[in-house]
């Protein structure tokens, strides 16, 4: 019997290929690709079991590990499934019909928000002080906020440096910027699993990598040790950057 292949066969491969990708990508940058190499093999050896060697025993036990694995997989994968959410709703024209419907406008930052964090960035850096400054984009960091201090105060060079600056009871975590505000400081972030990244990068640079995999914020960090500043965005680092590439990094529009 002749298989009937057409637009829609063709349309569902696609989405089905788009899926695997993004999922492939996602489980990458949060460091459990072994994990989807392993679903894949096992979803294999369950069709060759089912589909073409009809095992009738081992298929159904295949089958009931199946369905509950799936429960198991969205319990171990909650953040990634959150992210994949998230990044949906963040999407630009999804977020632009979001914003349409609450009638809220556009957060952009433009140069003159973005210069007192790079002079703060640029002094702390020379004086080898750990900064890690986290800037709020289309997702909200409500959850983050509430693990710190509420500040609620203009951006300001001055108060950047203050929080940092090593006996300041709210040097140690992250300052959370929100709606050209400072919320909060002494955040606590998700840490990144990631094994790609570099071992000389610490705690720092990993919350700060954790941050930017599970929301779209900008998460610059100052290193104690060595001074650089560095910027992670989308699960990616932009390392030792000068001030006007940070400058030009906190103003991108996507
Ligand atoms: N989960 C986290 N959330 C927020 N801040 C964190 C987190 N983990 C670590 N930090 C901050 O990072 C500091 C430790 O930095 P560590 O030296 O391990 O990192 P690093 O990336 O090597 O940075 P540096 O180059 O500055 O040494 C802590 O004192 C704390 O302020």
């Amino acid at each position: 019997m002749p298989i009937a292949f057409g637009v829609k066969d063709l349309i569902d491969i696609l989405l089905v290929a788009f899926l695997l990708y993004y999922t492939y990508k996602l489980m990458k940058s949060s460091g459990s690709i072994n994990v989807f190499v392993g679903i894949l093999v096992f979803i294999l050896i369950w069709f060759v079991v089912t589909q073409i060697l009809e095992m009738r025993l081992l298929g159904s036990i295949f089958d009931k590990l199946v369905s509950v694995g799936a429960l198991a997989l969205i319990v171990l994968f909650q953040d990634e499934i959150r992210h994949f959410l998230l990044t949906l709703g963040s999407h630009q024209r999804a977020s632009a019909i979001a914003r349409f419907l609450s009638g809220a406008s556009k957060e952009q930052l433009e140069k003159s928000d973005v210069v007192p964090i790079v002079l703060a960035c640029l002094n702390m850096s020379k004086q080898r002080i750990g900064a890690l400054i986290v800037i709020e984009r289309s997702i909200p960091l409500y959850e983050i906020v509430r693990t710190g201090e509420t500040i609620d105060a203009n951006v300001n060079q001055r108060l950047i440096e203050n929080i940092f600056f090593k006996n300041s009871p709210l040097h140690d975590g992250a300052m959370v910027v929100s709606k050209k505000r400072i919320k909060a400081a002494g955040c606590i972030l998700p840490v990144s699993h990631n094994l790609d990244i570099p071992k000389e990068l610490g705690l720092r640079h990993r919350a700060a990598m954790g941050i930017s995999q599970v929301t779209d914020a900008h998460a610059v960090i100052v290193s104690e040790e060595t001074g650089a500043i560095s910027v992670a965005y989308h699960g990616q680092f932009h390392l030792r950057l000068n001030a006007e590439e940070l400058e030009s990094l906190l103003t991108k529009e996507d």
